[in-house]
C-alpha cells in the first residue's frame, strides 16, 4: 500500500483563511503575546513562523525578547503584566526555557482565560475531566489531521510513542476521548515493534530521528509524524518517521517539514481566537 500524504501545511492554508474570515467577523482584534528568552535560533525561527501567521490571519502579536540571563522574578512580572492587560487574549512562552528558570513556575503564572498553549495544570485537568479547555495546539492539530483524513478513532488502537506533557500525554488523552484504545510507549518499552506494529494510529512524539521503521508500521495505519529534529549537517528538518520506508506500507503519513508543524500553528491562532472570543469557560458547572 502507498500511503495518502496527509499535508499539514494545504491543510493549514485552507484553516487559516477560515480563522482569517472569523476575525473579521468578531468586534475585537484577537491579540497574542509572545515572550521568548534566549537566542536558541529554532526557538527563534518558530516565534517567527507564528508572527507570520498571525499577522495573515488578522490577529494582532506582540514579540517580547529577552537575553537568557533573564531572571524569573522579571519573567513572571511581565506574565502578571500580560494578564492583567484586557486587550491581550493569548499568552505564550516559548519553551524550553533557559536552566535557571522553572518552566512550571511560569506555565502556572498564566492565565487559564489567556492560555493559549494549555499547559496550565487548570487546563490539563479539565481536559482530563471532560470539560471544555484550551487545549494544547500540536495535539489538537493532530486530530483535526485524522479527523480531514477520515480515519475516526473510536474502537481503534492508538499507539503514542513519547510520553511529553506538550505532545504525547495529552494527544493520548484527546485519543481517549474519542474512544480510542490508547498505548502509551516510551524509553523504558520493551519490544516497542511488538507494540507499535499493532497500532492503527501510530503517534510518533519521540523526539529521536528516524526511529519509527517499517518494522515499527501496521500495514494501512495512520502514521503521524510529530519530529521537529534538526539534522546538524544540513541543518534540515526530519520526523521521528522513516517516510521513505514507512509511506510504503502505511494507509497515511504526514510529512517533515509540512505535517504536523503547520497545524501547530494555526491550532495556536485557533485558540487565540477563542480566547478572544472569551466564551471557553462561560458552560462552569
Ligand atoms: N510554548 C510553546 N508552545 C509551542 O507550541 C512550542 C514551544 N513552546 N516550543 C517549541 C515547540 C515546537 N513547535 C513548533 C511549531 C511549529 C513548527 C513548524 O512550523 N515547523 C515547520 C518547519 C519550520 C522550520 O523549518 O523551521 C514544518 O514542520 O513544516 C515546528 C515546531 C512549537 N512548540
Ligand atoms: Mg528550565
Amino acid at each position: 500500500m502507498t500511503a495518502k500524504i496527509i499535508s499539514g501545511k494545504e491543510l493549514s492554508t485552507q484553516l487559516r483563511g477560515e480563522l482569517a474570515d472569523e476575525v473579521r467577523e468578531l468586534k475585537v482584534t484577537p491579540s497574542l503575546a509572545v515572550i521568548l528568552v534566549g537566542d536558541d535560533p529554532a526557538s527563534h525561527s518558530y516565534v517567527r513562523g507564528k508572527e507570520k501567521a498571525c499577522k495573515a490571519a488578522g490577529i494582532h502579536s506582540i514579540v517580547k525578547h529577552h537575553p537568557s540571563s533573564l531572571r524569573e522574578d522579571e519573567l513572571l512580572a511581565e506574565i502578571d503584566a500580560f494578564n492583567e492587560d484586557s486587550s491581550v487574549h493569548g499568552i505564550l512562552v516559548q519553551l524550553p526555557l533557559p536552566e535557571h528558570i522553572s518552566e512550571n513556575a511560569v506555565i502556572e503564572r498564566i492565565a487559564v482565560n489567556k492560555d493559549v498553549d494549555g499547559f496550565h495544570p487548570v487546563n490539563v485537568g479539565r481536559l482530563l475531566t471532560g470539560k471544555k479547555a484550551f487545549t494544547p495546539c500540536t495535539p489538537l492539530g493532530i486530530m483535526k489531521m485524522l479527523e480531514i483524513s477520515g480515519v475516526e478513532p473510536r474502537g481503534k488502537r492508538a499507539v503514542v510513542v513519547g510520553r511529553s506533557q506538550l505532545v504525547g500525554r495529552p494527544v493520548g488523552q484527546l485519543l481517549l476521548n474519542e474512544d480510542a484504545t490508547v498505548t502509551y510507549c516510551h524509553s523504558k518499552t520493551k519490544d516497542l515493534a511488538s507494540v507499535t506494529s499493532q497500532a492503527d494510529i501510530l503517534i510518533a512524539a519521540a523526539g529521536r530521528a528516524g526511529m519509527i521503521g517499517e518494522a515499527h508500521v501496521k500495514e494501512g495505519a495512520a502514521v503521524i509524524d510529530v519530529g521537529v529534529n534538526r539534522v546538524e549537517s544540513t541543518g534540515k528538518l526530519t520526523g521521528d518517521v522513516q517516510f521513505e520506508d514507512v509511506k510504503e506500507k502505511a494507509g497515511w503519513i504526514t510529512p517533515v517539514p509540512g505535517g504536523v508543524g503547520p497545524m501547530t500553528i494555526t491550532m495556536l491562532l485557533h485558540n487565540t481566537v477563542e480566547a478572544a472570543r472569551g466564551t471557553m469557560f462561560d458552560d462552569e458547572s
